[in-house]
């Protein structure tokens, strides 16, 4: 397996895949040879130039090339493309000429892949696919809420708004750097509709805003179930899907930062936060409509999702046996104790 594009969302799906037992990282691509080129030579990945004219820039700053993007692609068996919105659906062209089978990220268009793709909602949807998208942070955030209610009560209606990092943390040309933003300041925003390409029958509407913060997106969620339901029914159905974090109360965990340093503190992997973050406190019921606040780390929800995309086009795994495996090979569920969090943390230590 291969990845195109090793920037925020590649780097992590190639740590990801290379952690996985039933899968070999054969190599990254990238257009320069900065400092992610050098910690993936650290980590023993071998490099490939994505802009063949550019080779000669990878020996001159010390960084060897295993070869051009071209040998990267027909090498793989599968590539996954991780390079910026638009790029990818440039790529497909490629992927195509070496019979490669590709995934691509939520920054695409929907109609870049045969399939758009959420493991916990519809694995099945990529058996055998030759083309899938793994769609966005946001969406991914989105779907792993309305899978388990859709199953669970029904979903007559949802209605979300979603509060914006301005840019991930190295993005220091993005901003906004003091303001909120409508964004996108038409409504409904795309993700309504990128959610239907996982629920096609779901009626959703969605808002934007931007705000001056990298640290992850926060969405405000009232979903109108078909069936009255309390909220401690609602909250048992979230503490069981392992993908998703009710963040108990008496944590002190009142935003996005604490979060953050929660994962640090933990001993995650860049400070990562695989996990739906529901504030427990705030899964309110009034009759058939239900409330909730929910954090979604952009950098890395859909690392996991991503690994399992691979095992869903090769119908290698049934969707369970995916999610488990991927989990526990990433370290992925937070028990609904701290306490739970702290001994993942210790078992890594332990393994180092
Ligand atoms: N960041 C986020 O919050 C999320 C992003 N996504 C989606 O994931 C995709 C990637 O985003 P993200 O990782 O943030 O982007 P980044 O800009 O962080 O990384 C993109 C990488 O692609 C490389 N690249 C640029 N041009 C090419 C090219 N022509 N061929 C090969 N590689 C190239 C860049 O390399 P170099 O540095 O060498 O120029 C960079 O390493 C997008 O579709 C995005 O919408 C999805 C969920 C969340
Ligand atoms: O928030 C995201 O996408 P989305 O808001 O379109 O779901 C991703 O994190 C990528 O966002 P970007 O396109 O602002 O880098």
């Amino acid at each position: 397996m291969g990845v195109n594009g090793y920037g925020t969302i590649g780097k992590r799906v190639a740590d990801a895949v290379h952690a996985q037992p039933d899968m070999e990282l054969i190599g990254v691509a990238k257009t320069q040879p900065n400092f992610e080129a050098h910690t993936a030579g650290e980590r023993g990945y071998p490099m490939y130039a994505a802009i063949p004219e550019r080779s000669p820039l990878f020996s001159e700053a010390g960084v060897e090339l295993a070869g051009e993007v071209d040998e990267l692609v027909a090498k793989a068996d599968i590539i996954v493309d991780c390079t910026p919105s638009g790029i990818g659906a440039e790529n497909r062209e490629l992927y195509e000429t070496h019979h490669t089978p590709a995934i691509f990220q939520g920054g695409e268009d929907a109609d870049v892949a045969d399939v758009s793709f959420n493991a916990r909602a519809n694995f099945d949807a990529a058996r055998d696919a030759d083309y899938v998208r793994v769609v966005s942070c946001n969406t991914t955030g989105l779907s792993r809420i309305i899978a388990p209610l859709e199953e669970e009560y029904g979903v007559e209606k949802v209605r979300a708004t979603l509060v914006r990092r301005g840019g991930d943390p190295g993005q220091n040309s993005r901003g906004p750097i003091n303001d909120i933003l409508p964004n996108p300041i038409k409504i409904p925003s795309h993700h309504g509709p990128d959610v239907k390409t996982i629920f096609p029958d779901l009626e959703i509407d969605t808002l934007g805003l931007k705000v001056p913060a990298t640290l992850m997106h926060v969405h405000a969620l009232n979903v109108t179930l078909e069936d009255d339901v309390t909220g401690a029914h609602v909250r048992q159905l979230l503490e069981g899907e392992n993908r998703v974090y009710v963040i108990p109360e008496g944590m002190g965990i009142d935003g996005a930062g604490k979060l953050m340093d929660f994962a640090l503190d933990a001993g995650r992997p860049r400070g990562d936060m695989w996990e739906n973050c529901v504030w427990g406190e705030s899964i309110g019921v009034n009759g058939r409509d239900l409330y909730l606040f929910q954090a979604i780390h952009q950098q890395s929800d859909v690392i996991p999702e991503n690994v399992d995309a691979i095992r869903a086009m090769f119908d290698t795994e049934d969707q369970q046996d995916s999610m488990a495996l991927t989990d526990q090979t990433l370290g992925i569920g937070i028990s609904g104790s701290p306490s739970g969090f702290a001994e993942q943390a210790r078992a890594e230590f332990a393994d180092d």
